[in-house]
């Protein structure tokens, strides 16, 4: 009797694995909605907090809602003596994603409520990450440059706030604006392997913080969100706009992968990158300098090469990268703003997949040696 092999989707790749009522790509108009908001739409007119609110309750708050949205994530934000002592003993020498995870697991294991898997009880918590996170990724990069914490200002916004301690002043509303835009775009992007890996997690019955904890160690690899930092790395390395064509064709020739390039649901461009890019373009603008002018140049020669060689187009974390490194933030520091952005739909994912959960466990083809008799012991 012959049997035939099941289909194998390796990564996953074309399965549709459930449904979701949090954001979707329509393929047709290559757009991406949150909640059924066209994003360009969202990132133009509202705030990130109006969007985290409308990730997590489904709609956006009307202006009372959003004032006591923000009132609680303001009085959220500081962190107790104990996590800050613990979070500064960790080695500098450990990547910046790894105190965010460390942090995220000690948030889990400090928090005193309980998780009785109600979407009340995830939305507490998940306000709590969402203010408490970028206190730690501005403590951590100011430790790193061998500066004490600044406290959180309750009198700012998110974006400002956060400008506020990690540089101790707030920079030019563009800048700001440029942030806060970035935040928007990267606040949820669907079944990404990050979500997923929340979802996985949620899907065992098990915690939030176990969830998120997860989720920031998926979104450390450079195939995901490591890549904003890559692609900053990779600038450096190139160096020279002139150099762009030569050196990506030593890359391609060594089988390198192009970093920022790319989408695994996006074929014909991410559909964020207009938006980041035009963002950008203001930034460089705006610094009218000599040298953010010639990496701006560097950036644009890259695209237009890697167009031309594979036709593939940047995803959005390449004009991120730039414009991260533009704000004055460190390189390393990139990937924990991006889960700065990213709790909000890892969040939305855990609360969904609880509200009507399935444990997730796909089955694999074995291609192992067949079965045998184990050998007696010599
Ligand atoms: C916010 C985000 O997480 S966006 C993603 C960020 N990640 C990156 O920028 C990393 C670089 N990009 C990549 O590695 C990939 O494009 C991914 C992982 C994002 C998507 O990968 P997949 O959907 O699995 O596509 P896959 O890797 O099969 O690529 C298809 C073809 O395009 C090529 N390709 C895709 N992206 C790149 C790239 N960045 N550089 C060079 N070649 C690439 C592949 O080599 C492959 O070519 P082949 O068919 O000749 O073997
Ligand atoms: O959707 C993906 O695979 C990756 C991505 O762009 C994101 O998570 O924002």
């Amino acid at each position: 009797m012959t049997t035939t092999a099941p289909e194998v989707h390796r990564g996953l790749a074309g399965v549709v694995a459930d449904t979701t009522r949090i954001s979707t790509v329509i393929q047709e108009t290559n757009s991406l909605t949150y909640r059924g908001y066209p994003v360009q739409d969202l990132a133009a007119r509202r705030s990130f907090e109006e969007v985290a609110h409308l990730l997590w309750y489904g709609e956006l708050p009307d202006p009372a809602r959003l004032r006591d949205f923000r009132a609680r994530e303001r009085a959220l934000r500081p962190l107790d003596r104990t996590t800050s002592e613990l979070l500064a003993r960790l080695p500098e020498t450990c990547h910046p994603m790894d105190v965010l995870r460390t942090a995220v697991s000690l948030f889990g294991a400090e928090d005193p409520t309980e998780d009785d898997g109600s979407p009340a009880a995830h939305r507490a918590k998940s306000l709590t990450l969402l203010a408490r996170l970028p206190t730690v990724v501005a403590a951590d990069q100011r430790r790193r440059r061998g500066l004490a914490p600044i406290p959180p200002d309750p009198g700012l916004g998110y974006a400002e706030n956060f400008f506020h301690m990690c540089f101790g002043s707030v920079p030019d509303p563009e800048t700001v604006r440029c942030f806060e835009i970035s935040l928007v775009l990267y606040a949820e992007h669907s079944f990404n392997a990050s979500t997923f890996t929340a979802r996985v997690v949620t899907s065992t019955l098990s915690d939030l913080y176990s969830a998120v904890t997860a989720a920031v160690g998926a979104l450390k690899g450079p195939l995901h969100g490591g890549a904003n930092e890559a692609v900053m790395h990779m600038l450096d390395e190139i160096g020279d706009p002139g150099r762009a064509e030569e050196w990506l064709d030593g890359a391609l020739a060594a089988k390198r992968k192009i970093m920022g390039f790319g989408h695994r649901v996006y074929r014909h461009g991410d559909s964020r990158v207009p938006i980041m890019q035009d963002a950008l373009d203001r930034l460089v603008a705006r610094a009218a300098d000599p040298g953010v002018t010639r990496k701006a140049t560097l950036h644009a020669a890259l695209r237009e090469a890697m167009l031309n060689r594979k036709g593939i187009h940047p995803n959005l974390d390449y004009p991120a990268g730039l414009a991260y490194h533009l704000m004055g933030f460190d390189t390393p520091a990139f990937t924990p703003l991006f889960v700065m952005s990213r709790i909000t739909g890892w969040t939305a994912h855990i609360t969904e997949q609880l509200a009507h959960n399935a444990l997730i466990r796909p089955l694999a083809s074995y291609d192992g040696p067949r079965q045998r008799p184990v050998p007696a012991p010599e």
